[in-house]
C-alpha cells in the first residue's frame, strides 16, 4: 500500500541567525510531486514481513520513520533537490504485494529522472528495488546490464518457495535468467560462519563475486576499490543495497541479525563512495534499520549517515 509523504516528520534545529548556509536536511526536504525537477527521492519501504518469514526479530517496519527523523537534523551539504516520496507500507504478511508496489514507485521515480533512495524494512527490499529497476530498463528499450553491489554479512540467495529477507538476490537471479539478463552481483562483508555450504555453493553456481568480512579491512582498501572499478566497468548500471548487519554489532545492533565482526565503518564509507564515483549508480537502499533493537538510535544514527553519503 502507497502513502504519500507525512512532511511532519521533517522537524529539527534551526539556526536561523547563521543564514542559508546553516541549513540542515530538514529544511531542505519538499514533499515529491510529479512534476518536480530531478533529485534524490527518499521512499520508505515499511516491511518486515520478509524478516518475519526468515524467522528473523521484526521491528524493521519501522526502520523508515527512524530514519527520516535521524536524518532531519543532519546539515545540508549537498546539491540539487531532495524529495519525500512517502512510503510502501506492507500489509500483514502481503510481501509479493508491497514487493511489487515498491518496484512500480521506483519505476515512476526512475522515469522522472530521480535518484531514487530507499530506506527499508527488511532486506526483503532488494527484490522490489530492483524490480523497478529493470522495469525502467525495459520502458528504456535497451535492456542495459545492471550491477548490483551489496555491503551485506549475507549473500541472501537462500532457496525457498517463499520470499523472504533471506532470498531477494536467488529471486533476482532468477528474474534475470527469465528474461535473458545477465546477473551480477558483488557482495562486501560475507560472514563465514554466518552463511551455510549451501548458499556458498549457490553463489558459486551463480557466479557471485565476494569479499570475506575479514577482507574488508582498510590495509586491502585498494583491493576492493580494485574490483568494484572491475565490476562497474562490466555493466552500465549499478543498484548499491546496504544490508546494516555488514556493520560491526556494537557499531550497528539494531538490526535482525547483528554481526559478531563486521566491517568497519570507514571501509562501507569508502565503497559507497567508490559506487557514487563511477557515475553509474541509478538507486540505493538502506535495509535491515529496527529500532526495536537499537541502542540510544546509534544505529539510525549510522544509517542515517549512509544515506546522508550516498544522497547526492
Ligand atoms: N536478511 C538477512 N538474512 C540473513 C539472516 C541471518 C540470521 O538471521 O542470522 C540470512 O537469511 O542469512
Ligand atoms: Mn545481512
Ligand atoms: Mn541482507
Amino acid at each position: 500500500m502507497y502513502q504519500a509523504a507525512d512532511m511532519a516528520v521533517w522537524q529539527g534545529r534551526v539556526d536561523a541567525a547563521e543564514g542559508p548556509l546553516a541549513r540542515r536536511w530538514h529544511e531542505c526536504l519538499q514533499a515529491f510531486h510529479d512534476d518536480a525537477p530531478p533529485g534524490t527521492a527518499l521512499l520508505g519501504f515499511a516491511c518486515h514481513a520478509g524478516v518475519q518469514r526468515n524467522h528473523g526479530r521484526p521491528g524493521a517496519e519501522e526502520g523508515p520513520l527512524a530514519l527520516r527523523k535521524a536524518l532531519a537534523n543532519l546539515a545540508w551539504h549537498h546539491e540539487g533537490h531532495i524529495y519525500d516520496a512517502g512510503n510502501v507500507r506492507c500489509v500483514g504478511d502481503a510481501l509479493e504485494e508491497a514487493q511489487q508496489e515498491l518496484g512500480r514507485q521506483v519505476t515512476h521515480l526512475l522515469q522522472r529522472g530521480h535518484f531514487p533512495l530507499v530506506l527499508g524494512g527488511g532486506h526483503e527490499i532488494a527484490y522490489g528495488s530492483f524490480l523497478g529497476l529493470a522495469r525502467h530498463a525495459e520502458l528504456q528499450g535497451r535492456p542495459p546490464r545492471i550491477g548490483i553491489i551489496n555491503l551485506d554479512a549475507h549473500f541472501d540467495l537462500r532457496a525457498g518457495e517463499r520470499g523472504s529477507s533471506g532470498t531477494p538476490f536467488r529471486q533476482i537471479a532468477e528474474a534475470c535468467a527469465a528474461n535473458r539478463m545477465s546477473f551480477n552481483y558483488l557482495v562486501y562483508g560475507i560472514s563465514e560462519p554466518g552463511n551455510t555450504e549451501a548458499l556458498f555453493h549457490r553463489a558459486r553456481e551463480l557466479g557471485v563475486q565476494w569479499r570475506g568480512d575479514e577482507e574488508c579491512t582498510r590495509d586491502r582498501m585498494e583491493d576492493l576499490l580494485d574490483t568494484l572499478a572491475f565490476f562497474a566497468d562490466e555493466v552500465d548500471w549499478l543498484y548499491l543495497t546496504v544490508c546494516l548487519d555488514v556493520l560491526p554489532g556494537s557499531v550497528a545492533p539494531g538490526v535482525s541479525a547483528p554481526a559478531a565482526y563486521g566491517v568497519e565503518l570507514s571501509v562501507v564509507e569508502a565503497l559507497i563512495d567508490a559506487a557514487k564515483a563511477t557515475g553509474k549508480l541509478m538507486l540505493a537502499d538502506i535495509a535491515e534499520l529496527n529500532p526495536a533493537f537499537d541502542r540510544d538510535g546509534v544505529t539510525a544514527k549510522v544509517a542515517a549517515r549512509l544515506a546522508w553519503r550516498i544522497a547526492r
